[in-house]
C-alpha cells in the first residue's frame, strides 16, 4: 500500500456560511513533489493553513506522517517546514536571528542552528544581508528568507504556499532548481501555485482545486493521457517540411508563425505522422530542431476540463 505523507479526509472549511474548502481528500505520497494547483481564491491558502495547524477545520481529518493535525501539531511541525504565502512576521529580527530562532523552534541545538542558518543564507542567496532586519527587505528577499526558514531543521516535508510569487524571473528559475534538488534528496514537497508552467517543471504529482473542490489528483503522467493533435515544429528547412505536410491527407492544417511550423493532425493518424514526418526529414537532409505539442499537457487538461489557463 502507498504511504501518504499528507492525507485528508472530507476536509472542509466554512467562514460563516461561506464554504471555502469542501470535502477535500488529499493524498500526497511520500517523496513526491505535489503541485496544489488552482486559480486565485480556490481555497489553496485556507487548505494549507489547516494542514499546518494555523486554522481549525470546520470538519474532516488531517493526517501528516500518520499523525493527527491539529492534535499532534508540535510533533508534526518538527518534521515539516512551512513557507507561508505572506512571509515572516518577525520584522525586527535580523535574517540571521530569525533563522536561528526558527531552527530552535524546530528543536535544534543553538550551535547547530547557527551553522545551518549560515549555510542556508548562502543557499538561498541572502548571505550578504545576514544582519539586515526583516523589515528592511524587499518582498522577494523576504520570500528567500522564508524559504531558508522552512528548510531549518532539515525537515522531511516542505509545505510551500505560492513560493515564487515575489521572485524575479531568474529567482524563479533558481528556485525550481532547488526544489528539484531537494526532491532528489528524498524530501516530500507540497507546493501551492496558480502557474501551470512552474508546476510542470517542478512537480510529478498534482491536485487541482477549483472553488474549494478537488477536481483531479494523481501523477501528472497518468492524468494527461489525452493525445495532443497540434504540434510546434522547427526544422533547418521549413519550406521543404511544410511542402511535405501540405501533401498529407491526415494533416488538417499547417501554417508558419515566426519561424515555427504549426501543424494540426487528424488524431487517428498520429502514429503515421510520427513515423512518416521524421523519416522524410532525414531522407531529405533536413534537420529537426524542435518538435513538441503546442499546448503543454497539464495546461490542456486545465483548460479543457476546468476552464482554467496559464496565470488564471
Ligand atoms: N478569514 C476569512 N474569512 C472569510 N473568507 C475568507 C477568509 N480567508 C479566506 N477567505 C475566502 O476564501 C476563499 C479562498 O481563499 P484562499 O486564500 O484559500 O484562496 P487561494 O486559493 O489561496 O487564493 P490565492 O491564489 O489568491 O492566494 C477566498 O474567496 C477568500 O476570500
Amino acid at each position: 500500500m502507498e504511504t501518504y505523507v499528507i492525507e485528508t479526509r472530507d476536509l472542509t472549511k466554512f467562514f460563516g456560511k461561506r464554504n471555502v474548502v469542501y470535502h477535500l481528500n488529499l493524498k500526497v505520497p511520500k517523496g513526491v513533489v505535489y503541485g496544489f494547483l488552482g486559480p486565485n481564491g480556490a481555497g489553496k491558502t485556507t487548505t494549507i493553513k489547516m494542514l499546518t495547524g494555523a486554522l481549525k477545520p470546520t470538519y474532516g481529518e488531517i493526517r501528516i506522517f500518520g499523525m493527527e493535525m491539529p492534535r499532534e501539531r508540535v510533533e508534526i511541525m518538527r518534521k515539516a517546514g512551512y513557507m507561508p504565502e505572506v512571509p515572516i512576521a518577525y520584522e525586527d529580527m535580523t535574517i540571521f536571528e530569525f533563522l536561528v530562532y526558527m531552527g530552535r523552534l524546530s528543536g535544534m541545538k543553538k550551535g547547530d542552528a547557527v551553522e545551518q542558518a549560515k549555510r542556508l543564507m548562502q543557499y538561498t542567496g541572502v548571505g550578504r544581508l545576514a544582519l539586515n532586519k526583516i523589515k528592511e527587505l524587499s518582498s522577494g528577499q523576504k520570500q528567500r528568507v522564508s524559504f531558508a526558514a522552512a528548510l531549518m531543521g532539515d525537515p522531511e516535508l516542505l509545505i510551500l504556499d505560492e513560493p515564487t510569487a515575489n521572485l524575479d524571473p531568474l529567482g524563479r528559475i533558481e528556485f525550481i532548481g532547488k526544489v528539484l534538488e531537494l526532491a532528489r534528496q528524498g524530501k516530500s514537497i507540497f507546493i501551492s501555485s496558480h502557474i501551470v508552467s512552474e508546476v510542470e517543471k517542478m512537480c510529478n504529482h498534482v491536485g487541482i482545486i477549483n472553488r474549494g473542490v478537488l477536481v483531479a489528483q494523481g501523477r501528472i503522467r497518468d492524468l494527461v493521457s489525452v493525445e495532443e493533435d497540434e504540434y510546434d515544429v522547427v526544422t533547418s528547412d521549413n519550406d521543404k517540411a511544410i511542402a511535405f505536410l501540405r501533401e498529407k491527407p491526415y494533416v488538417r492544417e499547417v501554417w508558419e508563425e515566426e519561424g515555427v511550423i504549426r501543424v494540426r493532425v487528424e488524431p487517428r493518424f498520429l502514429e503515421e505522422f510520427f513515423l512518416a514526418f521524421p523519416r522524410y526529414l532525414v531522407e531529405n537532409g533536413v534537420r529537426l530542431k524542435l518538435f513538441r505539442p503546442h499546448t503543454s499537457p497539464l495546461e490542456r487538461i486545465l483548460m479543457e476540463k476546468f476552464g482554467m489557463g496559464e496565470e488564471t
